[in-house]
């Protein structure tokens, strides 16, 4: 079979493919009628999941699960927008590593806000601007993300799922080979964690070649203006900008990830097998000597599995009081989780089950 055959039969196949996808998108409309009808929430990342799980178990042929799941991603944003047009806000600027993890989640065609701060992604959902919000909570090398632990606490709104996605860099850049390159453009982070590569392929350049800006995306933006330059960052940084990479992944670890969470009004009540529920624990007790402990203690004859513990001040009092960021296994809806936090309810804040990705 000569190319324009083959040509021929993947015309043939995305007519049928184009014409399931209609009678999905019919499915799809009826369950937005009866969501909206009941006021409940069009986002299912529980049922997203299963159907990426479900058909990855089928003879895929040539799709990795990791195709599917990107391919079925995009499907999935676009019967959200057709069941309800709906806004996530994320930690910008565009091109950030948030706006790759909503990416990642929400696919290509959602609308997107890109937000200045992590508050102002959490104000954004109070007031009902955005419907979904994406905010860093921890990186495995940094640990947890400070603002967003204190905010949930503040804050009534829940997580409804988490994202973890790895923190690769690319060098970007529109010249065809590297010794075209006269001059980097990046954010002080990303520079610190490429060192290696940096040190291999550009160790003999002065230290004026490297230039610090605020943010990889503007790095990216940069590059994509000015001959002879390039940038160091995020692939959704260097597909905004339409800079092409020439090398990807060269960051020194490997081992990087940064866990993300979305935040919605409404909490997420679906279970599945492997479920987190993270809790905020103000002790009542906590001038007397075992108060954690009865707490821990209460934890364990309930077989609940602590998974993190994160102490935080709480800064709306002056007098070094705290509170404490928990993560349990299982869901809101498991027996053992729903007595002790419905036993416990002056001390705990429940602030969302979700699946457990880590
Ligand atoms: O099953 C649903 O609740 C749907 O709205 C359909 C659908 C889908 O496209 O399959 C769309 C959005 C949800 O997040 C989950 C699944």
């Amino acid at each position: 079979m000569d190319i324009l055959d083959l040509r021929k039969n993947i015309d043939s196949v995305d007519d049928q493919i184009l014409k399931l996808l209609v009678q999905r998108m019919e499915f799809v409309e009826e369950i937005g009628k009866l969501k909206r009808g009941s006021n409940s929430a069009i986002y299912h990342p529980d049922r997203e999941k299963e159907i990426i799980e479900r058909l990855a178990l089928q003879p895929t042929g040539k799709l990795s699960k990791k195709a599917i799941e990107a391919i079925y991603l995009e499907i999935f944003g676009v019967s959200r927008n057709l069941e309800l047009p709906e806004i996530i806000s994320y930690l910008g600027p565009e091109g950030s590593f948030t706006h790759q993890a909503a990416e990642t989640r929400f696919g290509a065609i959602a609308d997107y806000v890109s937000l200045p701060s992590i508050q102002s992604v959490f104000e954004s959902i109070e007031t009902g601007r955005a419907k979904y919000g994406i905010i860093p909570i921890e990186n495995n090398q940094e640990g947890m993300v400070k603002e967003t632990l204190d905010l949930l606490f503040e804050k009534k709104l829940f997580i409804i799922s988490e994202i973890i996605i790895p923190v690769n860099f690319s060098l970007a850049t529109k010249e065809n080979h590297i010794g075209e390159i006269k001059k980097i453009y990046s954010k002080d982070i990303a520079f610190n964690q490429c060192k290696k590569f940096l040190g291999d392929y550009f160790g003999n350049k002065e230290e004026s070649f490297f230039v610090q800006v605020d943010s990889t995306s503007k790095a990216a933006q940069l590059a994509e203006k000015e001959e002879g330059s390039a940038a160091l960052c995020s692939h959704i940084a260097a597909k905004i900008h339409n800079l092409p990479i020439l090398f990807e992944n060269i960051q020194d670890s490997t081992s990087n990830h940064t866990r993300f969470f979305i935040i919605s009004k409404q909490a997420n009540l679906k279970k599945t097998d492997r479920d987190k529920t993270s809790i905020a624990v103000k002790l009542k007790n906590d001038d007397k000597p075992g108060a954690l402990v009865d707490l821990l203690k209460e934890f364990q004859d309930n077989n609940i599995n602590l998974l993190k513990i994160e102490s935080r001040p709480i800064k709306q009092i002056y007098d070094f009081k705290f509170w404490f960021y928990m993560d349990l296994e299982g869901n809101i809806l498991d027996e053992n989780i729903k007595n002790v936090i419905e036993h416990k309810k002056d001390e705990i804040l429940f602030l969302g089950s979700y699946m457990n990705l880590c």
